[in-house]
């Protein structure tokens, strides 16, 4: 189960593990972000935020915001406010930097929050995006459930997160490179021994395709698309209230 890959011990809870991961990790997180996916994660990114502009959202919401890559990118989809949510604070203060370093101070506003708890009233979001964040959340059906709540009916849910590609060479390539070459750079650059072996092994453990649509299903969300990128390393999985 997803929920029991930790990043640093197998007693404790998930949540203040990655937390403390996130935090260690905050200010090399983007460079690394970029090296280890070649940069192939701005285009995923970029296809978020075209899904999301479709639909002309006013209030959007960025669950696990992070440094708020997705955050800042969402201006183009033409909303009045962003909120991003994220546990850590440490990367939260990198996010606030970007985000005041490019003027959007106003656009977007960042905020310690838990997926799990959200400090929002029901129907308040037309648009919520999570992008790399729910195969770190402790219980995925409570931060599901929760993006539901504060959903406006009709509204759509946007998740980005790593799959497993499937087909021959992209699959074996894809394995060694992701257990064999991956840990090894981020451990180089991130100086946490662990944080870049918890990738792959969360990634491992982790619902994709159907079976991450089928639990979509289990928290109410009517069925929206399922777009696999990059030869399915990475997939994009819609849920509609
Ligand atoms: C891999 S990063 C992704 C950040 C950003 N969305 C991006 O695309 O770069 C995952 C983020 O999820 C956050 N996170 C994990 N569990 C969370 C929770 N329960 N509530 C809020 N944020 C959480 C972590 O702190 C971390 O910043």
């Amino acid at each position: 189960m997803s929920q029991e890959v930790k990043p640093y011990q197998a007693d404790g809870s998930k949540k203040e593990q990655v937390a403390e991961m996130f935090d260690n990790i905050s200010k090399r997180y983007d460079l690394l972000n970029h090296v280890l996916s070649l940069s192939i994660d701005k285009g995923w990114r970029k296809k978020v935020v075209k899904m999301v502009k479709a639909r002309n959202p006013e209030m959007i919401l960025d669950v696990a915001t992070g440094t708020a890559d997705l955050a800042i990118a969402l201006e183009k989809s033409g909303a009045q406010a962003i909120t991003g949510i994220d546990i850590s604070n440490g990367m939260l203060e990198v996010g606030r930097k970007k985000v005041a370093d490019k003027g959007l101070s106003k656009l977007i506003t960042l905020k310690q929050a838990d997926s799990e708890n959200l400090p929002f009233a029901d129907n308040t979001f037309d648009a919520i995006t999570v992008a790399f964040g729910v195969r770190n959340f402790e219980n995925l059906k409570q931060g599901l459930k929760e993006m539901y709540r504060v959903l406006k009916p009709g509204g759509h849910l946007v998740v980005l997160e790593f799959s497993q590609p499937q087909a021959f060479p992209m699959k074996q390539l894809y394995n060694f490179y992701f257990k064999n070459i991956l840990p090894g750079i981020g451990k180089l650059i991130s100086k946490d021994s662990r944080a870049y072996t918890y990738l792959p092994e969360s990634v491992q453990a982790f619902p994709h395709g159907e079976a991450f649509m089928k639990i979509m299903g289990e928290c109410q969300y009517k069925r929206g698309a399922r777009i696999p990128l990059t030869f399915g390393i990475a997939s994009i999985y819609e849920g509609i209230k």
